[in-house]
């Protein structure tokens, strides 16, 4: 019924190149009352080109927001916010801000998955400093931060490219365990994840990569309910980052794995976005493995005592997690730790 819409907050999260502008301007050309507020395009209305846009980001993104909440002004206003959107913390304030000025706007996050290779490979379509370099992107893909509903939306949208296989997947479906889902990424995907036994090159683990995801995975079968699909997708898929991001980091050269929960997380959700419906998982279990994976190297951190209580309730309430999730947490980083064999410390002669 016309009039009696919610006004609503699109925010879109994706990698430059990933197809946000396109989605935002088809909704823009189809449905009444939609606008699309783009930092790009406002880079280059205030200083010419994006390459000098880029040098002033807190003045593009203030006037970006003043300019966002302008539009929402209008009742019925749908908002699509343009740009990569990675940071939950950038979200959440924008999120609470939304709240603050309209007590009758819904904030979705829109995520828009896109292969990182592929979204190198549209770039070369770009002219002049309209090209997001290489590196960048994989920056970018390393530090998309997964959604979380109350802390920076009201609703998740799962939208862009499968990297998974439909196919596959029905023609298995009497076998597949949620489990084997990693097994059947794409053609274009697989490379990305690099589960080849590829060794972990740390203190913390001597066994390979692949060894130690299906360690936890066993363990957690041995452990959980059967019936606790939240437990099982966050085993299979927490260490998933691992291959892309190894070597990638700040320190080139010595294997790390700064962010690998964060692509965990994000391969997990574009898992549920491909199979959610197929398979009948639950949204909301679902979308508790994705943070139970997004916030699993935290649990590490709380578990081996470096946390004060007071930093783990804000913490709790920054990111909206429960007593219940926080247990789950810490038993499953019990877990993840169980299954590694450390580098054994040389011993007093
Ligand atoms: N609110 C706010 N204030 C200041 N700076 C911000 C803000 N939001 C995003 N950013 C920074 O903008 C960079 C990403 O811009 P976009 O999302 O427009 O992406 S892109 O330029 O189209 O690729 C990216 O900069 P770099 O980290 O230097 O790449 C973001 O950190
Ligand atoms: N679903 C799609 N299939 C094929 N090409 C696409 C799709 N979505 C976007 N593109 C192309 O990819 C390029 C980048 O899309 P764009 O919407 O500008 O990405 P972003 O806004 O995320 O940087 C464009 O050339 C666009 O035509």
């Amino acid at each position: 019924m016309r009039g009696s819409r919610m006004r609503q907050l699109i925010i879109l999260i994706g990698i430059s190149g990933s197809g946000k502008s396109t989605i935002a301007k088809e909704q823009e050309k189809v449905k009444q009352n939609t606008k699309r507020i783009s930092s790009d395009e406002l880079r280059l209305q205030l200083y010419g080109t994006l390459s000098e846009g880029n040098q002033h980001n807190a003045r593009v993104f203030e006037i970006m927001n003043k300019t966002v909440f302008k539009e929402l002004e209008e009742k019925d206003a749908i908002v699509y916010y343009d740009a990569t959107n990675l940071s939950r913390k950038r979200r959440a304030h924008l999120y609470q801000e939304a709240k603050r000025r309209f007590t009758d706007v819904k904030v979705i996050c829109q995520v828009v998955f896109c292969n990182p290779e592929l979204a190198k490979l549209r770039q070369t379509y770009r002219i002049g400093d309209e090209a997001v370099p290489n590196d960048v992107i994989e920056r970018q893909f390393m530090n998309l931060q997964v959604p979380r509903v109350s802390v920076d939306c009201d609703d998740i949208v799962l939208s862009g490219e499968c990297w998974f296989d439909k196919g596959e997947v029905i023609a298995h479906r009497v076998r597949l365990t949620l489990r084997a889902l990693v097994y059947y990424a794409t053609d274009a995907f697989k490379p990305l994840l690099k589960l080849n036994y590829a060794p972990h090159e740390s203190k913390w683990h001597t066994e390979s990569i692949d060894v130690h995801i299906l360690a936890v995975n066993n363990t957690a079968v041995q452990r959980y309910e059967a019936k606790d699909t939240s437990s099982f997708l966050a085993a299979a898929f927490h260490d998933l980052g691992k291959g892309y991001v190894k070597n990638r980091g700040i320190n080139f050269g010595t294997s790390h794995y700064l962010t690998h929960e964060a692509v965990g997380a994000q391969i997990l959700l574009n898992a549920i976005h491909c199979f959610g419906d197929l398979l009948e998982l639950d949204k909301e279990e679902c979308l508790e493995a994705v943070e139970r994976v997004y916030q699993h190297m935290i649990a590490h951190q709380i578990r081996n005592g470096n946390w004060s209580e007071k930093t783990i309730k804000k913490w709790q309430v920054k990111h909206d997690i429960s007593d219940e999730l926080l247990i789950n947490l810490l038993k499953f980083a019990e877990i993840d730790a169980l299954c590694s064999i450390p580098v054994k410390e040389e011993g007093p002669a």
